[in-house]
């Protein structure tokens, strides 16, 4: 009973402490966010998270308090600030559970896992190795072979007149591109529903880091959490675990199409050589890569096919620059697609409405000024694209869907405050190959078949949930073919 006295006391003390004397407690936000973490935990855990922040955001201004501890900022000038050179400035990244997943299975550091300015610098410039000379012609050629599956599947659901899963046909052409891309050959689809299974946890995982972080201040927790990270690691190690989870991974980098691939080339992994470390590396780096690329890709696509689909003028426009563009005999390559303004609008606007990479880039402060506003060492500060895309600080009509204001800039509208790449040290580096792939697929589908929504009414605003990347969407299509383009 004593204990239950104690314990309800220093709860109660914390609450009021967290309320009124709290260095955050100046910040605005909700009365609940500011004494416990269940808003912020209750907005991770629904998926709607984005929504909500946003509309704080429009109440309170561009900068709340969403947690005890924690910031939420939704500004140009704060992303800069933030993300800008970060480890000068005195910003320490946080892990999120797919990059700490990548680390403890793998044993490996990630680029988006490393939290040093050198091992960052170190393991990013390998990324970027990769990424700048993985041939364009290589990546097309990649992408024909996995798309005639789905053109396969599209030309049944024409012959039968049936519905047709869009999202489920670009979300798994999208997977086996990314794992051809870095692993020389695909990876098996039943790996991407156990990736895709996990991923479904990801609103509880989120939840419980915003637990963590809140009883990570009561003394002694730090040194419970180091021990308990050990022990997750000592885990890692056990036969159990290897022969299950590291040795299945092993097995996709034991074919020798894996050390033709770009990355075992980069990384120096060649036949008879003993490329222990380098495999580690070689796979920690693959595994953020497919992941980065898969999840992002996979839900901008769809974005794009869910507007372009109700906006029938867009669409018409977009199909007429196509087919001016790519006559019958000339190939459908990334050079002249990137060069037709309107597709790339398209794509930009999605990424606007619906940016697919999210909540990730939380940071703790040291104690500086962030767009006017001076930040105490420890809090934990975010900001929120979301937020700022669908600000009409910064994008007249921003809940409109309008690929004409990248083509013709008003001055209502701050293109720059565009942030789905983020900016600064762990700005994307696959921004180039995603664009790419986006739109190889959307426009060769285009190019060949004539789509119409179907199915149930499905309301991405509504009906998706978002923690980093977005679930639950889904674009379901009626499909008639117009004559493939090659
Ligand atoms: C529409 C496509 C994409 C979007 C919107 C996107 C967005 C992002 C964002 C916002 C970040 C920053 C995360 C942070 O703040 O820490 C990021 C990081 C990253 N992205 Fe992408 N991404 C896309 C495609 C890709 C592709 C295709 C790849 C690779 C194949 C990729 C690989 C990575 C990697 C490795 C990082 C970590 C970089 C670092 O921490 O230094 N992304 N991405």
């Amino acid at each position: 009973m004593l204990v239950l006295l104690v314990v309800g006391a220093i709860f109660a003390a914390t609450v009021i402490y967290d309320r009124y004397f709290h260095p955050l407690a100046k910040f605005p936000g909700p009365a609940i966010a500011a004494a416990s973490p269940l808003w912020a935990m209750h907005a991770r855990y629904s998926g709607k998270l984005l929504p909500k922040l946003r509309d704080l955001h429009e109440k309170y201004g561009p900068v709340v308090r969403i947690s005890p501890n924690e910031l939420s900022f939704a500004s140009p000038r704060a992303r800069d600030a933030i993300y800008k050179d970060e480890y000068t400035k005195g910003f320490t990244p946080t892990q999120n559970n797919v990059s700490f997943a990548i680390d403890v299975v793998i044993g490996d550091t990630t680029a988006q896992s490393a939290t040093t300015r050198t091992d960052h610098r170190s393991v990013r410039s390998q990324v970027q190795g990769i990424l700048a000379t993985y041939p364009t012609q290589s990546q097309e050629t990649i992408h024909r072979t996995y798309l005639a599956e789905l053109e396969e599947e599209l030309n049944t659901a024409a012959r039968g007149g049936k519905q047709y899963n869009l999202t489920a046909g670009m979300d798994r052409l999208i997977w086996q591109c990314m794992g051809h891309f870095f692993l020389g050959h695909s990876i098996p689809i039943s790996t991407k529903e156990t990736f895709d299974y996990f991923r479904r946890w990801d609103n509880v995982y989120t939840a419980g880091l915003d637990l963590m972080f809140y009883i990570g201040r009561v003394p002694g927790a730090s040194a419970v959490a180091a021990v308990l990270l050990r022990m997750i690691r000592n885990l890692m190690t056990t036969d159990w675990v290897q022969v299950n989870t590291f040795s299945r991974i092993q097995e996709l980098t034991d074919r020798k199409e894996f050390r033709q691939s770009i990355v075992a080339q980069k990384l120096g992994i060649v036949d008879g050589a003993d490329g222990k470390p380098e495999l580690k590396r070689a796979m920690a780096h693959i595994s953020l890569l497919v992941i980065g690329g898969y999840d992002p890709v996979s839900a901008a696509a769809s974005a794009v096919f869910y507007y372009l689909l109700q906006h029938r003028k867009a669409l018409a426009t977009l199909k007429h620059e196509l087919r001016t563009a790519i006559s019958r005999e000339e190939a459908c390559t990334d050079e002249i697609l990137s060069q037709i303004a309107y597709l790339n609008a398209c794509i930009q606007e999605s990424l606007r409405l619906q940016p697919p990479v999210n909540d990730v880039g939380a940071r703790i402060s040291t104690g500086i000024e962030v767009d006017g506003v001076y930040v105490p060492k420890g809090a934990k500060v975010f900001v929120d694209k979301y937020s700022i895309h669908r600000s009409a600080r910064y994008f007249k009509d921003p809940e409109r869907w309008d690929p004409e204001r990248w083509l013709a800039p008003t001055p209502e509208s701050d293109l720059a405050a565009f942030s789905a790449f983020s900016v600064g040290t762990h700005a994307c580096p696959g921004k180039i190959m995603g664009l790419r792939v986006l739109r190889l697929t959307i426009a060769k589908l285009l190019l060949s078949y004539d789509f119409q929504l179907a199915g149930s009414k499905f309301d991405w605003d509504r009906d998706a949930h978002c923690c980093h990347v977005w679930q639950d969407f889904r674009v379901d299509v009626k499909v008639s073919k117009v004559g493939a383009v090659q």
